[in-house]
């Protein structure tokens, strides 16, 4: 060992001491140990917050499961302003409701009013609360830095299966749907509103996936049909070992936009509820996604977008999100 790695992997170990994890620590006496040095660890910012564990964990597996971060009150604040949006007695301009398209498609409708999917409640003031709640932003700026902009919000109600295994996610990166850069300045938060596991469908996680590029995305070939931009990764190899991630109410994910990701069938009767955001640093700038892999979502959102603007105005696909993005944190800089 070169008497600069010799240096490094002291202070790595000053480093953990002070952590006082034997378990980390023993990781650091094999031979790769140089290689996470603090510096080396590029997935991370040093805000002092997260234990050298919780860095190193993310830096391998890509992702982070926080327990009880969000409080039983605002889940049912969440839950209640969700089921006032269901019954339309909120109507927010922008917010899109949708139906499973087992539902939709069904000529014996069950329940009309069966919502799968909220997606873009940044101007509900009530469901925003969870972008803006302090104990997801300690974790977030650990991934993003300080300037923090929510760029897309979602709350999840998986249907229970109507039959065609429709409630499924398949397996995806998130990235496909960003045309914002550099990838690892932005994290997902995602909320279990109650008990998930494998029989309602929680989330299913490629561990390490990360690490890898971004793939191409398409719709799955699945008979029963496939809800609309729920696209998957081409080539899916049912055989990498994935982890079923089971949580409780409150428990939040931090995951990175690279892990491929997905989750089952609802088995149950009940709906399956979560709640998120995508969060990126103010300072990422959008690319042009044009004759990259990305192509064909950007322009299945062009489409929706030109649905919901009109064709008066021009709105590409960067444009989408810098109108949906809001600052909830630092300086709006860039996006
Ligand atoms: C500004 C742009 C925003 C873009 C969002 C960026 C995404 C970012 C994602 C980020 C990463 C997250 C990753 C993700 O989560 S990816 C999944 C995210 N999904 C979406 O963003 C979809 C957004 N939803 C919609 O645009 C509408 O709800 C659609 C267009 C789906 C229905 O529209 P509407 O509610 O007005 O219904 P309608 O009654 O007028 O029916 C019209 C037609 O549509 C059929 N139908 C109904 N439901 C579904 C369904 N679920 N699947 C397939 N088809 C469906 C229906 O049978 C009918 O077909 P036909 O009978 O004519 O054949
Ligand atoms: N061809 C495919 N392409 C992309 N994703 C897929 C494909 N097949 C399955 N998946 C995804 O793999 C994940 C696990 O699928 P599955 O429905 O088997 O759930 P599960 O949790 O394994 O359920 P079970 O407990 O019944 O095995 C889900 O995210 C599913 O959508
Ligand atoms: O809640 C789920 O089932 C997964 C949702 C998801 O991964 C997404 O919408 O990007
Ligand atoms: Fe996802
Ligand atoms: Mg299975």
């Amino acid at each position: 060992m070169s008497r600069r790695a010799a240096d490094r992997l002291k202070v790595v170990l000053n480093h953990l001491d002070r952590s006082n994890s034997a378990s980390v620590r023993s990781s650091f006496t094999s031979s790769q140990a140089v290689s996470y040095h603090p510096q080396t660890l590029r997935y991370t910012f040093d805000t002092g917050f997260l234990s050298p564990e919780q860095r190193i964990f993310y830096e391998e597996n890509g992702f982070l499961l926080i327990k009880n971060l969000v409080s039983e009150e605002d889940i049912d604040r969440f839950r209640a302003e969700f089921e006032h949006v269901c019954k339309g007695d909120v109507k927010i301009p922008g917010m899109v409701v949708m139906r499973d398209v087992a539902i939709a498609k069904s000529e014996f409708v069950r329940d009309q009013k069966a919502v799968s999917k909220l997606q873009d409640f940044q101007d509900d003031a009530e469901l925003f609360r969870y972008c803006s709640l302090p104990q997801i932003l300690k974790y977030v700026e650990c991934f993003t830095g300080p300037n923090i902009m929510a760029m897309h919000t979602m709350l999840i109600n998986k249907p229970p299966d109507a039959g065609k295994k429709t409630s499924r996610h398949p397996m995806h990166q998130d990235l496909h749907y960003f045309p914002f850069r550099p990838v690892d300045h932005i994290v997902c938060a995602w909320t279990a509103m109650e008990k998930v596991n494998r029989q309602n469908g929680c989330l299913v996680v490629l561990p390490g996936s990360h690490k890898g590029t971004l793939q191409e995305h398409d719709y799955p070939e699945w008979e029963g049909g496939v809800n609309k931009m729920y696209h998957g990764v081409r080539n899916y190899d049912p055989n990498h070992p994935r982890m079923h991630v089971e949580m409780e109410k409150g428990d939040t994910l931090f995951f990175h936009p690279l892990l491929i990701h997905g989750s089952g069938m609802n088995q149950t009767q009940g709906f399956r509820k979560a709640i998120s955001c995508h969060y990126a640093s103010a300072d990422c700038y959008y690319i042009d996604v044009t004759g990259t892999s990305q192509e064909n979502i950007s322009k299945e959102v062009n489409e929706i977008a030109t649905r919901r603007y009109g064709t008066d105005i021009s709105v590409s696909f960067a444009d989408t999100w810098a109108l949906r993005g809001r600052l909830v944190h630092g300086e709006r800089t860039s996006l």
